[in-house]
């Protein structure tokens, strides 16, 4: 039996880029921050005999420890909250590294990638293994850019839980709740943590609500703040009743002092702490029957008897069930905070085998990450998190099983659930991991090789890339035959066009960016066609009649249907050839050349004459539903913005203007702390390029998110502009 061996299929040439690695990104914010210049890994790490070089730390960590004591978890947030910072202290305090990493350096340890170091921005998931307090960690630092949730996702399904880092001084944004969403779905219990408690602005109550009110979650407060913003120097442990100061004069945050609160001195601070106790406990005793009973009985006179362990025996049963989640708070940047949120992680999010996977896999080399480093290891406890290589086929997304007559076996087990397709939650369906959800691509270029040698190392260097990277898709356009690159943004192309160039050497060319548009019809029409041609001396003969109609939303291919005139058996006997020709159909609409969506096909008529090959029904097929496309009303439908700007009060109503200008349709303005949100909807082609121009009208002060809400019909006047400007008229 097997499983919770998870593993993230990895196939590069390169060691040095063994780490997960699929990528995502659109992070157009990201480019608001400064451009940092390239810093050389020069951190020092403890080092150990016999391991590569004096990089890696802990021998230790390479020995199994038991189940119990893993904790596979994920540290998610909205774009700068500050993970990699609170995953530098992490690895500091742990003794992983020996010295404080900083993102605004450029030497952390996650952030490897020169990309990465040159930007000061997550961009690639990467993975570290350490121990704290007995407990072996394995840490997954993910990217915060609001548009580029694919990898975060494939990180999730593999992740027994989570923390999430919030900026407390601006509580939950737009890609925390999209990353809560995607947590939500994978069913992955979460701590929150409230960072930068030392910035101006930050406000604990403020995040906590946001946390009640935006995710709609239950926060339960294990800590309160002893000060805010320029006054925060520790926390309050809710659940012991103790002060946790950290030494003024210690610059690193290691020395703190924990001590319990007394009416002597702390007089104040103890009477709010007893009340946020006694509010935990109530909270908690009303999510967890076993510990409302314990309460309820023995310590209902007296909830300071309690015994904390306990309470974090209940607290770790709450979050678990989801039904709840722990809050704590500190400074990453300014060393408070850290140690405590570690013990949490161990404490409250569970181990592998309190999370339900039914699978045991087994692969023939195993790699444990450290960052960019690896350590070949000759097994590995079911539970932890490991590296593979040398896979060919597998890709981002699919489940790995131990042996061929294993995957015969789920396969079968799988067939006779599908018999059974009224059963929910199916054998199947835990057999599997969840798959991850790949967004549509919004933007492509042509890219070309320095010389038409090179094309076959150019197609090699793609298909790898969108193995790591299910988000990148690669096509070929018909008429030109140049190569086409499709991608969720700007930085997301130009960063692989960067990688083809470092890790692939070949110096590329893209075309100019476009918006990735799409087309549909506003009225039913019909065509027949007939295609008649000799090949040798087989005649292939069919004749077709389709109806193309419009409908409501669909998940974008179109729906094919048979209309009764047809006989059954005609049309299932070439199904698979008249599906082929309606899509490929639909894959080039007639105004733009863009994808056909909200379409409805119906087959009313086929003949085909004895001996007709499929390529040519597919063929004829496909000229006619074109023919049909061709007499409708066309409509081109352009991919509409979530847009997010969040700005200074001073420099609010220049934003503005400039949105109008740019088709922006504005829903709400919120005031947060001194900063004002713009919340809207944007069209994509206008907001191309928008960071310099944001960066310009704001003196470089503001910044924003950018997600994809839906597709929507152009204007008739912004459509024929569009299709001017198509044509070279404009
Ligand atoms: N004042 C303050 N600033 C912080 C704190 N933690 C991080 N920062 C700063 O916030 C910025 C973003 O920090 P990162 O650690 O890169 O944030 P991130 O969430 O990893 O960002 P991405 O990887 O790009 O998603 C950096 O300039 C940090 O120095 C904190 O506790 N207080």
């Amino acid at each position: 039996m097997l499983s919770s061996l998870r593993i993230f299929a990895v196939n590069h040439k390169k060691m040095s880029r063994l780490h997960i690695n699929s990528m995502y990104y659109s992070k157009i914010r990201a480019s608001l921050k400064r451009l940092k210049p390239h810093v050389p890994l020069g951190r020092n790490y403890s080092s150990l005999p016999g391991l590569i070089g004096n990089d890696i730390k802990s021998l230790h960590s390479i020995i199994n420890p038991p189940v119990a004591k893993i904790r596979n978890i994920g540290i998610m947030a909205h774009i700068d909250a500050g993970k990699t910072t609170t995953t530098e202290r992490i690895l500091y305090y742990s003794g992983y590294t020996r010295s404080l990493g900083d993102v605004d350096d450029g030497d952390t340890v996650t952030d490897f990638m020169a990309q990465e170091r040159e930007r000061g921005i997550t961009i690639q998931s990467a993975a570290v293994t350490f121990d704290w307090k007995g407990y072996r960690v394995n840490l997954i630092d993910t990217p915060g850019h609001v548009d580029f949730t694919l990898e975060v996702e494939r990180c999730l399904r593999v992740l027994d839980g989570a923390v999430a880092v919030f900026d407390a001084s601006a509580g939950v944004e737009a890609q925390t709740l999209t990353v809560w969403r995607q947590a939500d779905k994978h069913k992955i219990p979460r701590i929150c943590f409230l960072n930068k408690m030392d910035k101006t602005g930050a406000s604990f109550n403020y995040a906590v609500e946001s946390i009640r009110q935006k995710l709609k979650a239950k926060p339960l407060l294990l800590q309160l703040p002893i000060g805010e913003a320029k006054t925060f120097k520790g926390v309050v442990d809710v659940v012991s009743k103790e002060k946790l100061l950290w030494n003024l004069n210690s610059d690193d945050g290691k020395d703190f002092e924990r001590k319990p609160l007394l009416e002597m001195s702390d007089p104040k601070l103890l009477k709010e702490t007893t009340e946020a106790r006694n509010a935990l406990i109530e909270q908690v005793a009303d999510l967890d029957d076993e510990f409302a009973e314990l309460v309820l009985g023995e310590f209902s006179e007296n909830f300071d008897l309690l015994p904390a362990e306990k309470l974090q025996t209940a607290i770790h049963r709450v979050t678990l069930a989801q039904t709840a989640v722990p809050v704590l708070c500190g400074s990453a940047l300014k060393n408070k905070g850290v140690q405590p949120l570690l013990d949490a992680i161990t404490m409250y999010l569970p181990s592998p085998e309190e999370r339900n996977y039914d699978f045991l896999e087994r692969i023939s080399r195993l790699l444990l990450p450290f960052a960019d480093q690896h350590v070949e290891i000759p097994s590995l406890t079911a539970g932890n998190i490991a590296l593979t290589v040398g896979l060919k086929h597998t890709a981002t997304g699919d489940t790995l099983v131990s042996s061929k007559s294993s995957a015969l076996a789920a396969a079968r087990r799988a067939e006779r659930e599908g018999e059974k397709k009224h059963r929910q939650n199916s054998e199947a369906e835990r057999l599997l991991l969840a798959g991850v959800e790949i967004p549509e691509p919004v933007f492509f270029c042509t890219i070309e090789p320095p010389s038409v040698s090179k094309q076959p190392d150019l197609d090699h260097a793609l298909k790898c890339l969108q193995r790591e990277d299910p988000s990148l898709k690669v096509r070929l356009d018909p008429d030109s035959g140049q190569t086409v690159l499709c991608g969720m943004g700007e930085l997301h192309i130009e960063i692989i066009h960067d990688r083809i160039k470092r890790e692939y050497g070949l110096e590329t060319y893209l075309g100019p960016l476009q918006v990735a548009y799409r087309e549909t019809i506003l009225n039913s029409v019909r065509a027949t066609d007939t295609l008649d041609r000799t090949l040798g001396d087989k005649r292939h003969l069919v004749t077709v009649e389709v109806e193309a109609k419009p409908i409501e939303a669909s998940s974008g291919a179109p729906v094919i249907e048979y209309a009764d005139s047809v006989s059954e058996d005609i049309w299932k006997a070439s199904q698979e050839a008249i599906e082929n020709g309606i899509h490929s159909a639909c894959l080039q609409g007639p105004l733009l050349g863009s994808p056909i969506q909200d379409v409805a096909i119906t087959l009313h008529s086929l003949i085909i004459h004895p001996g007709t090959s499929s390529t040519m029904i597919s063929a004829c097929v496909s000229r006619c539903v074109q023919k049909a496309l061709k007499k409708a009303d066309k409509q081109v439908l352009e991919p509409l913005m979530n847009l997010e700007v969040t700005v200074t009060r001073d420099y609010l109503s220049p934003v503005l203007a400039d949105l109008a200008q740019r088709r922006g349709n504005i829903q709400e303005i919120q005031t947060r702390q001194d900063n004002r949100v713009v919340i809207g909807f944007v069209p994509l082609a206008e907001i191309m390029g928008y960071s310099t121009v944001l960066r310009t009208l704001t003196s470089g002060s503001a910044a924003f998110a950018l997600e994809l809400s839906n597709y929507q019909a152009m204007s008739p006047q912004d459509q024929s502009t569009l299709l001017s400007r198509r044509s070279g008229l404009t």
